[in-house]
């Protein structure tokens, strides 16, 4: 592979500094560089500079590259999008407009739609067909200069289709482009074949699921939905508690439809990141600011149910790393755009440009245990870059709803563009 070097970046905002969840003050820092220069080499990044600088180290073997002229464009590290349902079967496109025509989220998955319907549909593809409908969605993200993306089970329910999801993400990550990290999420919902017997649904997840994913090494994380009517604080801790015995780091979508306590169990627990967050009281975010729990932002998700998006603003100024992301799902947001999602940070949950940048990059990879590799540009990590038809950070998020990505590179092949 022929090395790539990018030179004479408008603004080259690497996102460098430590591996870390990045707070407070740390979330605006972007150690942007202008007029900067990359220089990408078996696919990691071999040095970063000005391009004067770059001339200096690489000037003689310049013959070697592809050379790419940046002048007047932003370029970022690939977009990282830390919490997905990306494989799933079927569609939900009349819920949409059941909702618009005054149904709830929560009416319509206890009618047995939402969740359940999608639960039905992708029990009923085969595992080759997951793959097939989930790669164009993988696509789609890589249009939009996300290059790294975290994917949850959750639409099997039981252990045949819980396990055939996770597979079909295993094969993606082999065939994709894309870094696919993936979650079991066997505490989506309670099946409907098990109403009215839920303790037993939460047996079968503790005995009979977990134990084959850790085995198996199918996921790295294992996430729960703590809701009113899904999964209780106490179910869920039992659900975590029992997946970290064999390996698995939780994470929990968190206080989305009502305040439920599940800030409060993400810092009880040691999650790494807890999701959605919109209705979050003050304490449980004071014990995550505590506790170093990730908040994981879905504004794209509060949009689409019409709901408030979560306090991302009062997060960030008491101390909580804050990451966003698509929530890509069939039901409650079904979207592949990062860049949308960033816009949103900064308009629904006023975010500024820069903190939704960190958020949608380092902070994201941090929440899905990517940080060593993927969330900034420095020496070493891997060569995952988007050149955007624009020229600063600024203009990202003020020109919204729109996809400025010129050119994508994943571990320095060029896959957009
Ligand atoms: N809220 C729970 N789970 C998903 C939605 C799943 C669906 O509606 O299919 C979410 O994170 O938004
Ligand atoms: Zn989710």
């Amino acid at each position: 592979m022929k090395p790539i070097w990018i030179k004479h970046a408008a603004q080259l905002a690497t996102i460098a500094g430590k591996n870390e969840p990045r707070k407070r003050k740390e979330m605006s820092e972007l150690g942007i560089i202008e007029d900067g220069s990359v220089w990408i080499e078996n696919g990691v990044v071999a040095a970063i500079g000005t391009t004067v600088e770059l001339e200096h180290q690489y000037g003689d073997r310049a013959s070697e590259a592809e050379i790419i002229d940046a002048t007047g464009r932003l370029v970022t590290p690939g977009l990282v999008d830390p919490h997905t349902h990306v494989a799933y079967g079927g569609s939900r496109e009349r819920e949409f407009e059941m909702r618009l025509e005054g149904a709830t989220y929560m009416e319509i998955m206890n009618a047995g739609g939402g969740i359940h319907a999608t639960t039905r549909m992708t029990r009923e593809a085969t595992e080759e067909e997951l793959v097939e409908q989930t790669l164009r969605r993988l696509d789609s993200f890589l249009k939009h200069g996300v290059t790294t993306v975290e994917g949850k089970s959750g639409y099997g329910l039981d252990l045949e289709t819980e396990l055939k999801q996770l597979r079909a993400m295993k094969r993606l990550n082999e065939i994709h482009p894309i870094d696919l990290v993936p979650t079991f999420m066997g505490a989506h919902a309670v099946p409907q074949e098990y109403k009215g017997n839920e303790d037993e649904y939460i047996d079968s997840i503790i005995n009979d699921m977990l134990p084959v994913v850790a085995e198996e090494k199918l996921a790295v994380f294992n996430d729960v939905f703590c809701e009113v009517g899904v999964f209780t604080p106490e179910q869920s801790e039992r659900i975590l508690e029992a997946g970290k015995k064999l390996g698995l780091i939780p994470k929990i979508h968190a206080d989305e439809i009502e305040s439920y306590g599940g800030a409060e169990l993400a810092a009880k627990v040691g999650a790494i990141s807890a999701e959605h967050l919109l209705k979050a009281s003050d304490e449980g975010i004071k014990q995550m600011a505590e506790a170093g729990v990730i908040a994981c932002l879905l504004p794209a998700t509060a949009l689409y149910l019409r709901e408030d998006a979560a306090k991302g603003r009062k997060m960030v100024d008491e101390g909580v790393a804050v990451a966003i992301s698509t929530d890509c799902n069939p039901g409650s947001s079904p979207t592949t755009s990062m860049p949308l999602v960033m816009n949103l940070a900064c308009i629904s949950m006023r975010l500024t440009p820069a903190e939704a940048l960190v958020a949608a990059t380092m902070n994201a990879a941090c929440a899905i245990r990517m940080e060593d590799k993927v969330g900034s540009l420095e020496v070493g990590k891997q060569g995952d870059i988007v050149m955007w038809n624009i020229s600063n950070y600024q203009e990202l998020q003020y020109l919204f709803g729109v996809n400025h990505v010129d050119k994508v590179w994943k571990k320095g092949e060029q896959v957009v563009g």
